[in-house]
């Protein structure tokens, strides 16, 4: 469903040109969970900028993007409002930064669905609420009339994942969702996730340092560095048996923290 092939970016800074990515080809087929991990700075959230063709001005990419066939790269004005209204979105680390600190959260989701379906905000009021219970929460009119400054991080990431599944949308990126939030909040919110993806049968392009993290909720992963995919494959051939030197420093570095493969019960 979603093809890069041979990707590459270059940032014009100052006089020169730095290049972020190098010929890079990640494949996520319908419903399938794809995981890109690597160090900070190593060119994960670029690629999903890529594909939301939200990359700073002065990029220059090569290479190409498809999704379900079609051209992102040559995606223009409406076609490429609508691709992101209706088949892509986005969950980024910090949810303090994605709603509106004056508006309360109703105003989110509910203008969220007027613009992208065309939903009255009466309609949307109502689909607001039955997707709050979705992502696992019981006081909804609470949370639907709070203010984002009264919400917990992880409160706050299920409403902006509540409002990453309204549409429905074919593909899911996922850039560290779970990072800012602390260590219990982080399992409960990655369980919704990876509950509401499977649910809804969303394809999901998932950025994270954490190899255990990715190996517990992707289908396949990719392993990138400098900007270059190193190697991929499947979690169980990673762990077991990583080709690459950087995939081994990865491993070897995991955090030791939450048991991810217990707490969302693995995709493999
Ligand atoms: N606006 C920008 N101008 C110039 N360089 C940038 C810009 N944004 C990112 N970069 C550079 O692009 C490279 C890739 O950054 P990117 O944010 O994709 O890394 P990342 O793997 O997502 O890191 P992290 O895990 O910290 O989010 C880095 O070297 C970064 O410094």
């Amino acid at each position: 469903m979603l093809e890069i092939t041979n990707l590459s970016l270059a940032l014009a800074v100052d006089r020169s040109s730095i290049e972020i990515l190098k010929e890079v080809s990640i494949s996520v087929a319908a419903g399938e969970a794809v995981g890109l991990v690597g160090e900070s700075g190593s060119g994960k959230s670029m690629t999903l900028r890529s594909i939301l063709r939200t990359l700073p001005a002065r990029s220059t990419l090569d290479g190409t993007i498809t999704l379900d066939g079609v051209d992102v790269l040559g995606l223009r004005g409406e076609a490429l409002r609508r691709m992101r209204a209706d088949d892509v979105s986005m969950i980024a680390q910090n949810p303090h930064a994605v709603l509106n600190p004056v508006l309360p959260v109703v105003r989110y989701l509910v203008e969220g669905m007027h613009d992208a379906q065309g939903l009255s905000t009466s309609v949307a009021r109502l689909r607001a609420g039955e997707l709050l219970e979705q992502v696992g929460i019981d006081a909804v009119d609470r949370v639907l009339g709070a203010y984002p400054h009264q919400l917990s991080g992880g409160m706050l990431q299920r409403v902006v994942i509540a409002g990453a599944i309204a549409g429905k949308p074919k593909l899911m990126l996922a850039d560290e969702p779970t990072t800012a939030l602390d260590v219990t909040t982080q399992a409960e919110v990655m369980a919704i996730l990876d509950e509401c993806r499977r649910n809804l049968g969303m394809a999901m392009l998932f950025v994270t340092h954490d190899l255990d993290l990715a190996a517990a909720v992707c289908d396949r992963i990719n392993v990138m560095k400098s900007g270059e995919i190193v190697e991929s494959g499947v979690p169980d051939q990673l762990r077991d048996n990583p080709q690459h030197p950087y995939t081994r420093i990865l491993m070897d570095s995991r955090p030791q923290g939450i048991n991810w493969t217990r707490t969302i019960g693995g995709a493999a």
